[in-house]
């Protein structure tokens, strides 16, 4: 007799894949820790404020030859493998989204905000994501239908429905040019003008969204990151109750992001938020086949 046919993905729950990647996350912490005191050597990548340093290169080749011993036939994304000219393509194979460094502005300069972040898809589909904030010594992590957890405890975001009484969350990224500059400052200006109670930047994509899984922020956007800073901390989000979208569907290729406590705060600063052009990471059009979905 044979059992029905399911197909593997459907039968998996992941559980394996996340703890493991939970205890590297941990390894990779112990290892950024140590050299954050450190006097670093940093190289530019794509603009004067967009940094690598061999702390970042280093732990991400631990992340991916870890993984790659225990589960052979897994794929990757890596920011600083992509960087290296390692192509970006997600495909429905299992893939491991690492950003070995989240914040590599504050790591070679000692403000203490810098994470891990790591996500898994398995069709497209995010199963769990992990963000470690190292100093804060904070693991924040998520997994499809289960909940997101910040040490172990459960998370939920604020359910804020009223922008005007909201803290938001944005980046100032790495762009320097005039059209990304005058687009992020009148963004930021109009959001203050609401009013709205506060505009943070924590330097880390990650840690930034993670606060609206907390509740400690009610809303995060950002223009121009790529798919490892935010595929992670998106899962936690939704898991914690929120809502995370693009100005359309959520499309973690599309290098645009809005996560919020609820979807009349997401509603509104897609209203007020402008985008600028940006290249995506890979795949067609917003909401084509090549995106990714949460
Ligand atoms: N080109 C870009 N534009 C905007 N944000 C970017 C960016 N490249 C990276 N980021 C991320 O945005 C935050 C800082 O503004 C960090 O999370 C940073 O990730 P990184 O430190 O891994 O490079
Ligand atoms: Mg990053
Ligand atoms: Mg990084």
């Amino acid at each position: 007799l044979h059992a029905p046919r399911t197909p593997h993905a459907a039968m998996a729950d992941w559980t394996d894949c996340l703890d493991f990647g939970i205890s590297l996350a941990k390894q990779a912490s112990e290892a950024v820790l140590t050299a954050f005191n450190r006097q670093k050597e940093v190289k530019l990548k794509s603009s004067p404020a967009d940094l690598v340093t061999e702390t970042d290169q280093r732990v991400e080749k631990m992340l991916i030859s870890a993984i790659r011993k225990r589960y052979p036939q897994h794929r990757f994304i890596g920011e600083e493998s992509v960087a290296a000219g390692e192509p970006l393509e997600l495909t429905d194979r299992p893939t491991w989204i690492i950003d070995p460094i989240d914040g590599t502005v504050n790591f070679v300069h000692r403000f203490p905000f810098v994470a891990i972040s790591i996500a898994f898809t398995v069709n497209k589909q995010t199963e769990f994501g992990i963000v470690y904030s190292c100093v804060e010594d904070k693991l924040f992590h998520a997994q499809r239908g289960r909940g997101a957890f910040l040490n172990g405890e459960p998370l939920h975001v604020s359910g804020q429905e009223d922008i005007s009484r909201c803290v938001v969350v944005t980046e100032i990224g790495a762009e320097r040019d005039d059209l990304a500059l005058s687009t992020l400052t009148s963004n930021i200006f109009r959001l203050l003008k609401l009013p709205v109670h506060g505009v943070r930047a924590l330097g880390t994509a990650a840690v930034d969204m993670c606060q609206v899984a907390t509740g400690g922020a009610d809303a995060y956007y950002h223009i121009g990151m790529h798919c490892w800073d935010i595929a992670a901390s998106a899962i936690i989000v939704k898991e914690a109750g929120g809502v995370v979208t693009d100005t359309d569907e959520f499309d973690m290729m599309s290098r645009r992001v809005i996560a919020a406590s609820s979807s009349s705060v997401a509603n509104r600063i897609s209203q007020v938020v402008r985008a600028f052009p940006c290249r995506r990471d890979c795949g067609g059009a917003p909401g084509a086949n090549g995106g990714a979905a949460l």
